[in-house]
């Protein structure tokens, strides 16, 4: 049996109310993972506050996924805590009890199941697994019914509720795959790369989207489009050498001495998107900087 640190068990299905009291839901302390002797994050420390959207940007290599990856279960820091909420140690728990506990990830890639209609990709999602099993056994409640209406109205997909998924854009296939992780129920979303290949008018409708998902979930979202991200950003976090360099709002980081100096310094070259294969612009350097300038007018 999973206990929380007030040894109130924690079951399969539960979605637990983390203590928020303070106002933070994820903690992060002085974590560090080594990869072969490499520290992919450095005793790194990072607070999300309840319902913030919180923008988490940093050069290829910073350290990024490795943090999500640690937040989710797939990755054990070597040092460090990690509690959802003041209570909840989530290094006590394996990936699928993070996601049970609410905690809900979201790849770049969309992993819809393309051959079922947009409504059942839904309905399988539904909260631990009554989703499953009343989509194989049985009947889904009124409630249920109201949940996924409400969730394809957020998602802007109440029209193709009934289309094979395979139909959609790839943008609406990203919202249907939000929505599928909100059908779970999630207090904490985090969101890798979500406009990545998006059109000019499905990256602002994620930005709409995104921004109303905060206040009732936490979002945390890791993207290299600057724009995108001065778009929804409150707070950015800005990642380098798998520690926090400097966080606060996207002026604030942008006019920052040591984010300048590392991106457009001597160590810009250093995380230089040479390698990047993802087909997104490198962050280092001028290409970063502009992008980050080009809304200011
Ligand atoms: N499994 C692994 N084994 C060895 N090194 C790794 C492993 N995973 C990540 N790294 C290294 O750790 C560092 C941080 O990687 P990470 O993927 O977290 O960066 P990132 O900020 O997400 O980068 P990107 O924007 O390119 O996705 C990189 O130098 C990477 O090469």
């Amino acid at each position: 049996m999973i206990v929380d640190k007030a040894g109130t068990p924690i079951t399969a299905t539960d979605n637990v109310q983390p203590d928020t009291r303070h106002g933070v839901i994820l903690y992060v302390e002085d974590v560090s993972v080594s990869f072969d002797g490499f520290k992919a994050l450095n005793d790194l420390n990072l607070y999300i506050n309840d319902g913030e959207l919180r923008c988490l940007i940093g050069a290829n290599g910073a350290g990024k996924t490795t943090l999500m990856d640690v937040i989710t279960g797939k990755i054990r820091p070597d040092t460090g805590k990690v509690n959802f909420g003041q209570q909840v140690d989530l290094l006590q728990l394996d990936e699928s009890e993070i996601a049970r506990v609410g905690i809900g990830r979201k790849f770049q890639k969309p992993t819809v199941f393309e051959a079922l209609s947009v409504y059942k990709n839904i309905e399988l999602s539904l909260a631990g697994d009554k989703g499953i099993w009343t989509s194989l056994f049985g009947k889904l409640t009124g409630e249920q019914r109201d949940r996924i209406d409400e969730i394809l109205r957020t998602i802007g997909l109440t029209n193709e509720a009934f289309y094979m998924a395979e139909r959609l854009s790839h943008g609406q296939k990203q919202w249907l795959e939000i929505g599928m992780l909100l059908a779970a129920e999630p207090r904490v979303l985090l969101v890798d790369e979500p406009v990545a290949g998006m059109t000019g008018q499905e990256t602002e409708r994620t930005a709409e989207l995104l921004t109303s998902l905060a206040g009732e979930h936490s979002v945390v979202v890791v993207e290299h489009d600057m724009a995108f991200v001065r778009s929804i950003a409150r707070t950015v976090t800005v990642l380098h050498q798998g520690s926090v360099l400097a966080e606060g709002s996207m002026s604030e980081v942008q006019s920052n001495p040591e984010v300048i100096k590392v991106y457009l310094g001597e160590d810009s070259g250093e995380d230089s998107g040479d390698d990047n294969s993802e087909g997104y612009p490198s962050e280092s350097g001028e290409e970063y900087i502009e992008a980050s300038s080009s809304k200011e007018g």
